[in-house]
């Protein structure tokens, strides 16, 4: 395999959908790579187009969604968008598997877990159900499943949030993918159960050389388990960076603000969160200006008429008319 082909390309992918107030542009001209081995996050608030951008490159959109020409998901340099349904199925939970936040809606409650993941692996792998059995007790145990001979036979429900969370991930790298993709794997778990799944998480990304792209509302979580971040704002990446250089020197004002609102250690047990003031934007269709512009405080006459384009910084990008300087 060509070492310079990326495991995922996304290359100009935009797409809207309609509302009766217009067109919602839900992804506007997205570009990314994610290489082998690395974890990608990728941040923004509710609404930016985090969870749309996943599922677009699953294709896991409903369809209504419109999708504009030209844009394209290369995974392994294939054209996924240009796959009929049956060559998606394959990749589908084979090659590219996915983590909801929810792990309920990925078990199905009146099958016991070892049914559900050994049924997946002789569907994609086509190995007997004695070999899968025995694959389904090692994968139990590589999550940190304690007593994974009793536990096989369990139903969902037996199981805390957090292992049936560690369960859903079994599921998901049980035919070895190439690339995980987590949407907020988390946020339904308890805070002290979040960071022993997103430790799970990276440590099978890491001695399986997947590529994982993690989402997260949290940038602080992204900061923790990412290589590199994307920063999403209203449907665009407004920002890109490897984590140090983005911690660094952030270019885009958003950025920056979304920095400002991690909590810190020294703050007061429930003092409020530093949130950005304003409402996030919702872009429609056509529509100029960067999406930033009405909470930014460098706004500029410009930043509200002409969209900035991606500028090229050290292994990255930034969209801004206004950027910061480095400290
Ligand atoms: N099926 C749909 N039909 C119409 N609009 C949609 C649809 N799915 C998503 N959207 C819109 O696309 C935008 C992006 O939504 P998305 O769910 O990707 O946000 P998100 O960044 O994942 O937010 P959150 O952090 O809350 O999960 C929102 O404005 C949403 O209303
Ligand atoms: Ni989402």
């Amino acid at each position: 395999m060509n070492a310079a082909v990326p495991l995922l390309a996304v290359e100009h992918l935009s797409l809207a959908f309609p509302t009766p107030t217009g067109r919602v542009q839900a992804l506007d001209d997205i570009c990314l790579d994610l290489h082998r081995g690395r974890t990608l996050g990728l941040v923004g608030e509710s609404g930016s187009g985090k969870s749309v951008l996943s599922r677009a490159i699953l294709r896991l959109l409903p369809p209504s969604a419109q999708w504009s020409p030209g844009g394209q998901v290369r995974f392994h340099g294939e054209n996924l968008l240009a796959l009929g349904g049956k060559g998606m199925q394959q990749i589908r939970g084979r090659r590219i598997a996915m983590i909801f936040q929810d792990p309920m809606t990925a078990l199905n409650p009146v099958r016991t877990i070892g049914t559900q993941l050994m049924e997946r692996m002789c569907l994609h792998l086509g190995i007997s159900r004695r070999e899968a059995g025995q694959r389904a007790l090692d994968l139990l145990k590589q999550v940190g499943i304690p007593s994974p001979a009793s536990r096989i036979n369990q139903f969902p429900h037996e199981l805390s949030g957090g292992m049936r969370q560690r369960v859903v991930i079994a599921m998901a790298i049980a035919c070895e993918p190439d690339l995980l993709i987590a949407d907020e794997p988390t946020t339904a778990l308890d805070v002290t159960v979040q960071a022993e799944i997103l430790e799970l998480l990276k440590e099978l990304q890491a001695s399986r050389q997947m590529g994982m792209l993690l989402i997260t509302h949290d940038l602080g979580v992204a900061a923790g388990y990412c290589d590199d971040i994307a920063v999403m704002y209203a449907g665009q990446l407004v920002e890109m960076a490897a984590t140090e250089s983005l911690f660094r020197r952030p270019r885009m004002p958003y950025t920056r603000a979304l920095m400002d609102s991690i909590p810190r250690m020294e703050d007061e047990p429930h003092s409020t969160l530093h949130s950005i003031p304003g409402r996030p934007a919702v872009r429609m269709e056509g529509q100029a200006g960067c999406p930033f512009a009405g909470r930014c405080s460098r706004r500029r006459s410009e930043c509200l008429d002409t969209t900035p384009e991606p500028m090229q910084a050290s292994g990255g990008f930034y969209r801004c008319h206004n950027p910061l300087e480095a400290p």
